[in-house]
Protein backbone atom coordinates (compact mmCIF):
# COMPACT_ATOMS: atom_id res chain seq x y z
CA UNK A 1 0.00 0.00 0.00
CA UNK A 2 2.86 2.38 1.14
CA UNK A 3 3.90 1.85 -2.76
CA UNK A 4 0.15 3.73 -3.94
CA UNK A 5 0.61 7.31 -4.77
CA UNK A 6 -0.50 10.17 -2.44
CA UNK A 7 -3.42 12.15 -3.81
CA UNK A 8 -2.48 15.22 -5.48
CA UNK A 9 -2.35 18.44 -3.18
CA UNK A 10 -5.43 20.65 -4.37
CA UNK A 11 -3.46 23.13 -7.18
CA UNK A 12 -3.62 26.56 -6.50
CA UNK A 13 -4.78 28.19 -9.90
CA UNK A 14 -1.44 27.35 -11.91
CA UNK A 15 -0.35 26.22 -15.31
CA UNK A 16 2.01 23.71 -13.99
CA UNK A 17 -0.68 21.37 -12.41
CA UNK A 18 -2.39 22.12 -15.54
CA UNK A 19 0.41 20.39 -17.44
CA UNK A 20 1.15 17.67 -15.17
CA UNK A 21 0.18 13.90 -16.66
CA UNK A 22 -2.07 12.88 -13.44
CA UNK A 23 -4.05 15.80 -13.78
CA UNK A 24 -4.80 15.45 -17.45
CA UNK A 25 -8.30 14.07 -17.69
CA UNK A 26 -9.53 16.49 -15.08
CA UNK A 27 -8.10 19.33 -16.15
CA UNK A 28 -7.93 18.71 -20.19
CA UNK A 29 -11.90 19.60 -20.02
CA UNK A 30 -11.07 22.80 -17.77
CA UNK A 31 -8.08 23.97 -20.71
CA UNK A 32 -11.15 23.59 -23.21
CA UNK A 33 -13.78 25.74 -21.23
CA UNK A 34 -11.21 28.31 -20.86
CA UNK A 35 -9.66 27.61 -24.85
CA UNK A 36 -13.84 28.37 -25.83
CA UNK A 37 -14.21 31.64 -23.20
CA UNK A 38 -11.06 33.03 -24.31
CA UNK A 39 -11.82 32.42 -28.21
CA UNK A 40 -15.74 33.90 -27.49
CA UNK A 41 -14.01 37.17 -25.92
CA UNK A 42 -11.60 37.66 -28.16
CA UNK A 43 -14.11 37.54 -30.99
CA UNK A 44 -16.27 39.93 -29.04
CA UNK A 45 -13.45 42.36 -28.30
CA UNK A 46 -12.97 42.46 -32.10
CA UNK A 47 -16.21 44.00 -32.76
CA UNK A 48 -17.69 41.04 -34.35
CA UNK A 49 -19.79 39.61 -31.35
CA UNK A 50 -23.63 40.50 -32.06
CA UNK A 51 -25.14 37.40 -31.31
CA UNK A 52 -25.37 35.58 -28.10
CA UNK A 53 -23.13 32.48 -27.64
CA UNK A 54 -26.07 29.25 -26.97
CA UNK A 55 -26.34 28.55 -23.23
CA UNK A 56 -24.50 32.14 -22.00
CA UNK A 57 -27.87 34.13 -21.87
CA UNK A 58 -29.31 37.31 -22.04
CA UNK A 59 -26.52 38.92 -19.55
CA UNK A 60 -23.72 38.94 -21.92
CA UNK A 61 -26.14 39.33 -25.32
CA UNK A 62 -27.57 42.93 -23.65
CA UNK A 63 -24.87 45.76 -25.00
CA UNK A 64 -23.58 47.64 -22.20
CA UNK A 65 -25.01 51.28 -21.47
CA UNK A 66 -22.69 54.02 -23.11
CA UNK A 67 -21.87 54.52 -26.88
CA UNK A 68 -23.17 50.96 -27.98
CA UNK A 69 -26.67 51.64 -26.76
CA UNK A 70 -26.99 54.07 -29.32
CA UNK A 71 -28.14 51.01 -31.37
CA UNK A 72 -31.71 51.77 -30.17
CA UNK A 73 -35.14 50.87 -32.02
CA UNK A 74 -35.64 48.35 -34.94
CA UNK A 75 -35.35 48.22 -38.26
CA UNK A 76 -38.41 48.62 -40.18
CA UNK A 77 -39.88 47.89 -43.72
CA UNK A 78 -40.41 51.50 -45.07
CA UNK A 79 -43.82 53.05 -44.86
CA UNK A 80 -43.21 55.45 -47.14
CA UNK A 81 -41.28 55.54 -50.34
CA UNK A 82 -39.88 58.26 -52.98
CA UNK A 83 -40.75 55.99 -56.26
CA UNK A 84 -39.84 58.67 -58.60
CA UNK A 85 -39.01 60.40 -60.73
CA UNK A 86 -35.18 60.19 -61.49
CA UNK A 87 -33.85 63.95 -61.84
CA UNK A 88 -37.62 64.97 -60.19
CA UNK A 89 -35.93 66.56 -57.27
CA UNK A 90 -35.91 63.31 -55.13
CA UNK A 91 -32.66 64.04 -53.48
CA UNK A 92 -33.60 67.50 -52.66
CA UNK A 93 -36.95 65.95 -51.26
CA UNK A 94 -35.35 63.30 -49.13
CA UNK A 95 -32.35 65.31 -47.92
CA UNK A 96 -35.58 67.72 -46.76
CA UNK A 97 -37.22 65.32 -44.77
CA UNK A 98 -34.30 64.13 -42.89
CA UNK A 99 -34.32 67.13 -41.33
CA UNK A 100 -37.44 66.06 -39.18
CA UNK A 101 -36.58 64.12 -36.30
CA UNK A 102 -39.93 61.71 -36.69
CA UNK A 103 -38.39 60.35 -40.22
CA UNK A 104 -35.49 58.44 -40.73
CA UNK A 105 -34.40 57.61 -43.56
CA UNK A 106 -32.17 55.56 -45.64
CA UNK A 107 -28.91 57.33 -47.73
CA UNK A 108 -28.58 55.24 -50.56
CA UNK A 109 -30.83 53.91 -53.64
CA UNK A 110 -31.15 50.22 -52.20
CA UNK A 111 -33.15 49.76 -55.87
CA UNK A 112 -34.86 46.63 -53.89
CA UNK A 113 -38.18 46.36 -55.88
CA UNK A 114 -36.26 47.25 -59.47
CA UNK A 115 -32.86 45.43 -59.44
CA UNK A 116 -32.49 43.27 -55.75
CA UNK A 117 -35.75 42.10 -55.47
CA UNK A 118 -34.34 38.30 -55.23
CA UNK A 119 -32.60 39.22 -52.23
CA UNK A 120 -36.03 38.94 -50.07
CA UNK A 121 -37.77 41.27 -47.66
CA UNK A 122 -34.94 40.60 -44.77
CA UNK A 123 -32.22 41.74 -46.69
CA UNK A 124 -34.10 45.00 -47.86
CA UNK A 125 -35.12 45.56 -44.11
CA UNK A 126 -31.80 44.90 -42.47
CA UNK A 127 -30.78 47.64 -44.83
CA UNK A 128 -32.96 49.96 -43.23
CA UNK A 129 -32.08 52.84 -40.35
CA UNK A 130 -33.72 52.07 -37.01
CA UNK A 131 -36.53 53.80 -35.98
CA UNK A 132 -38.31 54.35 -32.41
CA UNK A 133 -41.74 53.57 -32.65
CA UNK A 134 -43.77 56.85 -33.81
CA UNK A 135 -40.61 57.34 -36.34
CA UNK A 136 -41.45 56.71 -39.94
CA UNK A 137 -39.19 54.75 -41.93
CA UNK A 138 -38.13 55.71 -45.82
CA UNK A 139 -36.15 55.18 -48.78
CA UNK A 140 -36.12 56.89 -52.33
CA UNK A 141 -35.46 54.68 -55.46
CA UNK A 142 -36.41 57.35 -58.76
CA UNK A 143 -36.28 54.24 -61.02
CA UNK A 144 -39.36 52.35 -59.09
CA UNK A 145 -42.33 54.90 -61.34
CA UNK A 146 -41.10 53.25 -64.65
CA UNK A 147 -40.45 49.61 -63.23
CA UNK A 148 -43.59 47.23 -64.14
CA UNK A 149 -43.12 45.26 -61.25
CA UNK A 150 -42.52 47.85 -58.58
CA UNK A 151 -46.51 48.28 -58.03
CA UNK A 152 -47.09 45.34 -57.27
CA UNK A 153 -43.92 44.54 -55.18
CA UNK A 154 -44.61 47.03 -53.19
CA UNK A 155 -48.44 46.04 -52.60
CA UNK A 156 -46.65 43.10 -51.80
CA UNK A 157 -45.24 44.20 -48.80
CA UNK A 158 -48.01 46.51 -47.73
CA UNK A 159 -50.91 47.70 -49.45
CA UNK A 160 -50.50 50.72 -47.11
CA UNK A 161 -47.06 52.24 -48.31
CA UNK A 162 -47.32 55.67 -48.81
CA UNK A 163 -46.08 56.33 -52.28
CA UNK A 164 -44.36 59.93 -52.70
CA UNK A 165 -43.84 60.68 -57.17
CA UNK A 166 -41.56 63.88 -56.87
CA UNK A 167 -42.56 65.27 -61.11
CA UNK A 168 -40.81 68.00 -63.10
CA UNK A 169 -41.55 69.23 -66.59
CA UNK A 170 -40.63 66.40 -68.65
CA UNK A 171 -38.72 68.89 -71.41
CA UNK A 172 -36.69 69.73 -68.86
CA UNK A 173 -36.42 66.16 -66.59
CA UNK A 174 -35.35 64.90 -70.21
CA UNK A 175 -32.54 67.36 -70.63
CA UNK A 176 -31.26 67.08 -67.06
CA UNK A 177 -31.18 63.34 -66.95
CA UNK A 178 -29.12 63.20 -70.61
CA UNK A 179 -26.53 66.18 -68.37
CA UNK A 180 -26.16 63.65 -66.57
CA UNK A 181 -25.50 60.56 -69.17
CA UNK A 182 -23.21 63.02 -70.74
CA UNK A 183 -21.41 64.01 -67.92
CA UNK A 184 -20.18 59.95 -67.76
CA UNK A 185 -20.20 59.65 -71.06
CA UNK A 186 -18.71 62.97 -72.78
CA UNK A 187 -18.42 61.04 -76.71
CA UNK A 188 -22.46 61.08 -76.76
CA UNK A 189 -24.70 62.08 -79.60
CA UNK A 190 -26.38 65.52 -79.39
CA UNK A 191 -29.45 65.72 -77.30
CA UNK A 192 -31.54 66.21 -80.65
CA UNK A 193 -29.92 62.78 -82.15
CA UNK A 194 -31.60 60.95 -79.64
CA UNK A 195 -34.47 62.11 -78.72
CA UNK A 196 -35.76 61.97 -82.23
CA UNK A 197 -36.05 59.64 -84.92
CA UNK A 198 -36.93 62.36 -87.43
CA UNK A 199 -36.86 65.70 -86.48
CA UNK A 200 -38.62 67.39 -89.29
CA UNK A 201 -40.98 64.65 -89.33
CA UNK A 202 -41.42 65.56 -85.40
CA UNK A 203 -41.30 62.02 -84.52
CA UNK A 204 -40.07 61.33 -81.20
CA UNK A 205 -38.06 58.40 -80.26
CA UNK A 206 -39.51 57.08 -77.37
CA UNK A 207 -37.62 53.92 -76.81
CA UNK A 208 -35.02 56.40 -75.32
CA UNK A 209 -34.79 56.45 -71.62
CA UNK A 210 -34.55 60.13 -71.25
CA UNK A 211 -38.02 60.71 -73.16
CA UNK A 212 -40.15 57.93 -72.08
CA UNK A 213 -39.41 58.45 -68.19
CA UNK A 214 -41.46 61.65 -68.75
CA UNK A 215 -44.43 60.21 -69.96
CA UNK A 216 -45.94 60.06 -66.73
CA UNK A 217 -49.75 59.29 -67.18
CA UNK A 218 -48.69 55.91 -68.65
CA UNK A 219 -46.32 54.77 -65.52
CA UNK A 220 -48.88 56.00 -63.34
CA UNK A 221 -51.78 54.17 -65.21
CA UNK A 222 -49.37 50.91 -64.06
CA UNK A 223 -49.49 51.93 -60.30
CA UNK A 224 -53.30 52.86 -60.28
CA UNK A 225 -53.80 48.84 -61.00
CA UNK A 226 -52.78 48.58 -57.79
CA UNK A 227 -53.25 51.28 -55.05
CA UNK A 228 -55.73 54.25 -55.07
CA UNK A 229 -54.86 57.85 -55.70
CA UNK A 230 -55.30 58.40 -51.60
CA UNK A 231 -51.82 56.45 -51.41
CA UNK A 232 -50.00 59.04 -53.49
CA UNK A 233 -48.29 62.20 -52.80
CA UNK A 234 -47.18 64.36 -56.16
CA UNK A 235 -44.79 66.77 -55.36
CA UNK A 236 -44.16 69.93 -58.00
CA UNK A 237 -39.96 69.57 -58.30
CA UNK A 238 -40.52 73.09 -59.55
CA UNK A 239 -42.36 74.50 -56.58
CA UNK A 240 -39.42 72.31 -54.41
CA UNK A 241 -37.06 75.19 -55.73
CA UNK A 242 -38.99 77.86 -55.89
CA UNK A 243 -41.22 77.12 -52.43
CA UNK A 244 -39.13 74.66 -50.26
CA UNK A 245 -40.99 75.36 -47.40
CA UNK A 246 -44.66 75.25 -48.86
CA UNK A 247 -44.01 72.27 -50.95
CA UNK A 248 -42.70 70.34 -47.49
CA UNK A 249 -45.50 71.28 -45.59
CA UNK A 250 -47.69 69.21 -47.93
CA UNK A 251 -45.41 66.08 -47.81
CA UNK A 252 -45.48 66.49 -43.95
CA UNK A 253 -49.21 66.46 -44.04
CA UNK A 254 -49.15 63.83 -46.35
CA UNK A 255 -47.29 61.69 -43.71
CA UNK A 256 -49.01 62.53 -41.12
CA UNK A 257 -46.17 64.40 -39.49
CA UNK A 258 -46.00 67.47 -37.71
CA UNK A 259 -45.43 70.37 -39.58
CA UNK A 260 -41.75 70.63 -38.09
CA UNK A 261 -40.05 71.87 -41.74
CA UNK A 262 -40.50 75.26 -42.75
CA UNK A 263 -39.35 78.48 -44.30
CA UNK A 264 -36.88 78.76 -41.47
CA UNK A 265 -34.77 75.78 -42.26
CA UNK A 266 -33.81 77.25 -46.26
CA UNK A 267 -31.73 79.76 -47.66
CA UNK A 268 -31.82 80.56 -51.38
CA UNK A 269 -28.19 79.90 -52.49
CA UNK A 270 -27.62 82.56 -55.13
CA UNK A 271 -24.17 80.78 -56.53
CA UNK A 272 -26.16 77.64 -56.60
CA UNK A 273 -28.95 79.25 -57.59
CA UNK A 274 -30.86 76.62 -55.38
CA UNK A 275 -32.65 76.46 -52.07
CA UNK A 276 -30.04 74.83 -49.19
CA UNK A 277 -30.49 73.89 -45.60
CA UNK A 278 -29.61 76.08 -42.73
CA UNK A 279 -28.99 73.10 -40.73
CA UNK A 280 -29.25 69.85 -42.06
CA UNK A 281 -29.84 66.44 -40.05
CA UNK A 282 -26.59 65.95 -37.92
CA UNK A 283 -24.84 69.11 -38.61
CA UNK A 284 -24.76 72.99 -37.57
CA UNK A 285 -23.08 74.25 -40.34
CA UNK A 286 -25.59 75.19 -43.62
CA UNK A 287 -25.50 72.88 -46.59
CA UNK A 288 -26.48 72.67 -50.52
CA UNK A 289 -26.72 69.86 -52.16
CA UNK A 290 -23.92 67.78 -54.23
CA UNK A 291 -22.52 69.10 -57.11
CA UNK A 292 -24.34 66.84 -59.59
CA UNK A 293 -27.36 68.23 -58.09
CA UNK A 294 -28.63 71.37 -59.56
CA UNK A 295 -25.73 71.68 -62.75
CA UNK A 296 -26.17 73.70 -65.75
CA UNK A 297 -27.65 72.18 -68.85
CA UNK A 298 -26.16 72.40 -72.57
CA UNK A 299 -28.28 74.62 -74.35
CA UNK A 300 -31.05 72.81 -76.63
CA UNK A 301 -32.49 74.73 -80.09
CA UNK A 302 -35.77 76.17 -79.82
CA UNK A 303 -37.39 74.27 -82.26
CA UNK A 304 -36.37 70.84 -80.02
CA UNK A 305 -37.99 71.83 -76.55
CA UNK A 306 -40.93 72.88 -79.32
CA UNK A 307 -41.18 70.02 -80.86
CA UNK A 308 -40.97 68.46 -77.30
CA UNK A 309 -43.49 70.40 -75.93
CA UNK A 310 -45.81 69.17 -78.26
CA UNK A 311 -45.12 65.63 -77.87
CA UNK A 312 -45.59 65.52 -74.13
CA UNK A 313 -48.76 68.13 -73.88
CA UNK A 314 -51.68 65.53 -74.67
CA UNK A 315 -49.85 62.99 -71.46
CA UNK A 316 -49.70 65.75 -69.50
CA UNK A 317 -52.94 66.69 -69.90
CA UNK A 318 -53.97 63.31 -68.75
CA UNK A 319 -51.23 62.83 -66.18
CA UNK A 320 -53.04 66.55 -64.42
CA UNK A 321 -56.77 64.88 -65.14
CA UNK A 322 -55.65 61.50 -63.52
CA UNK A 323 -54.02 63.44 -60.43
CA UNK A 324 -56.48 66.23 -60.30
CA UNK A 325 -53.56 68.74 -60.17
CA UNK A 326 -52.18 70.91 -62.68
CA UNK A 327 -48.03 70.84 -62.74
CA UNK A 328 -48.53 74.44 -65.01
CA UNK A 329 -45.85 73.25 -67.39
CA UNK A 330 -47.27 74.64 -70.57
N1 LIG B 1 -32.35 72.34 -53.48
C1 LIG B 1 -31.89 71.76 -54.59
N2 LIG B 1 -30.57 71.73 -54.85
C2 LIG B 1 -30.11 71.14 -55.98
N3 LIG B 1 -30.90 70.56 -56.90
C3 LIG B 1 -32.22 70.58 -56.68
C4 LIG B 1 -32.77 71.17 -55.53
N4 LIG B 1 -34.12 71.04 -55.59
C5 LIG B 1 -34.39 70.41 -56.71
N5 LIG B 1 -33.26 70.11 -57.37
C6 LIG B 1 -33.21 69.44 -58.68
O1 LIG B 1 -32.96 68.07 -58.44
C7 LIG B 1 -32.51 67.56 -59.69
C8 LIG B 1 -31.93 66.19 -59.49
O2 LIG B 1 -33.01 65.34 -59.23
P1 LIG B 1 -32.89 64.00 -58.42
O3 LIG B 1 -32.27 64.26 -57.11
O4 LIG B 1 -34.23 63.36 -58.42
O5 LIG B 1 -31.87 63.20 -59.34
S1 LIG B 1 -31.59 61.63 -59.30
O6 LIG B 1 -32.64 60.97 -60.07
O7 LIG B 1 -31.50 61.20 -57.91
O8 LIG B 1 -30.29 61.51 -60.01
C9 LIG B 1 -31.55 68.60 -60.17
O9 LIG B 1 -31.51 68.53 -61.58
P2 LIG B 1 -30.42 69.34 -62.45
O10 LIG B 1 -30.75 70.80 -62.28
O11 LIG B 1 -30.60 68.90 -63.84
O12 LIG B 1 -29.08 68.98 -61.91
C10 LIG B 1 -32.14 69.90 -59.64
O13 LIG B 1 -32.76 70.68 -60.63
Amino acid sequence: MSSMPAAPAPCPMGCSSLWSPRALPVNLGLLLTMLVLFTYCFYCLSGSCCQPLPGLGAAVADPPPGPRSAAVGSKRLPQAIIVGVKKGGTRALLEFLRIHPDVRALGTEPHFFDRCYERGLDWYRNLMPRTLDGQITMEKTPSYFVTKEAPKRIYNMSRDTKLIVVVRNPVTRAISDYTQTLSKTPTLPNFQALAFKNISRGLVDTSWSAIRIGIYAKHLNNWLQYFPLSKFLFVSGERLVSDPAGEMGRVQDFLGLKRVITDKHFYFNETKGFPCLKKPEGSSKPRCLGKSKGRPHPKIEKQVIQHLEEFYRPFNMKFYQMTGKDFGWE
